[in-house]
């Protein structure tokens, strides 16, 4: 078995390593350190362990004769491809539901910080401008915005989606949505049949959905431009969910109010221009990044591992 051992917490790599042969990929290393590793262990690797940055692309699933199954540490598989293993009868597994309260939590944790300006706010305390230069002041640097009863609009109502929705409904935010359909569990919530039209009518738009060639750069120019200089964008999908370059320049020039960004690109790489800007709030992809989300996917991972090698029903499927 081969696993990207720098994402993957030591719980995870004890378990795999007492139950298996283990072989860790070290992906940060250089790339013919990883061919000779890919070489030397090719015709023994029965399963992978991927995780949200490191999956099992089709120059990978080559590389390997012997690949039975990925058992993705993620609820997302957008790294693995899916339509190469359905071709070649290989199980994928991911870790979903496990993780959705943290998400969710996190998610309101990113609206109410670019709302209520925590970080730029807590910054003013620890330089000691507060004792220098007297109480916070609601400065246009600081500008600290009410956030409960903010229209939140969800791309993508799926069980993230809905578990931001309903803590949302607690701060009495009305909810809107996007999804292909009208879906019957948003029954009250407004539905909007595209993205434009939920940025042009929500004051806080969240990215939800799963990765997907049709979700890529789901948030463009018009979308952003929609949701305009009062808005904000909180992304806790994946970094291409959003055109990037876009964003960064609405944000530098006003066009956009703020973001809550968990995800980007080009993942650890974050545009620097971020960085000046108090409107925006960066997390390095830790929306389940909890003790008790990350146990529970990596009992989901070993289970999985554990059921295919003994011909049993894999616990949560993808393919
Ligand atoms: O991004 C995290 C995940 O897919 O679990």
């Amino acid at each position: 078995m081969t696993c990207s051992s720098v994402q993957v917490q030591p719980y995870l790599l004890e378990a795999l390593e007492e139950k298996f042969t283990l072989h860790k990929l070290d992906t940060t290393t250089e790339p013919d350190k990883a061919a000779r590793f890919l070489r030397t262990h090719r015709d023994s690797i029965r399963a992978v362990v991927g995780t949200a940055f490191v999956g099992a692309d089709a120059e990978l699933i080559d590389q390997l004769p012997n690949l039975e199954i990925v058992s993705s540490y993620s609820v997302g598989v957008d790294k693995i491809d899916l339509a190469k293993c359905k071709e070649k009868g290989i199980r994928v597994t991911n870790c979903p539901d496990v993780s959705t309260d943290d998400v969710a939590d996190l998610a309101l944790g990113l609206m109410l910080a670019v709302s209520r300006r925590l970080c730029p706010i807590d910054r003013y305390v620890r330089s000691g401008l507060w004792s220098k230069l007297g109480d916070y002041k609601l400065t246009t640097k600081f500008f600290s915005k009410q956030f409960s009863g903010k229209t939140v609009g969800i791309i993508g109502p799926g069980n993230i989606g809905m578990a931001i929705a309903k803590r949302a409904e607690a701060f009495g935010c009305p909810i809107s949505y996007f999804s292909r359909s009208q879906k019957p569990a948003c029954i009250n919530y407004n539905y909007c049949p595209t993205v434009v039209d939920l940025a042009a009518n929500c004051d806080i738009l969240v990215v939800a959905c799963a990765l997907t060639p049709d979700t890529r750069h789901i948030i463009n120019r018009d979308v952003i431009d929609a949701l305009g200089p009062e808005g904000v964008l909180v992304n806790i999908g994946r970094g291409p969910h959003v055109d990037e370059a876009e964003l960064v320049s609405a944000l530098l020039e006003g066009r956009l109010g703020g973001a809550g960004l968990d995800v980007f690109q080009d993942e650890p790489n974050v545009p620097e221009e971020l960085f000046k800007l108090d409107n925006v709030v960066l997390m390095p992809h830790v929306g389940s990044a909890t003790v008790e989300a990350r146990k529970a996917m990596a009992d989901l991972v070993v289970g999985n591992l554990e059921a295919h090698f003994l011909n049993k029903p894999l616990l949560t499927p993808v393919v």
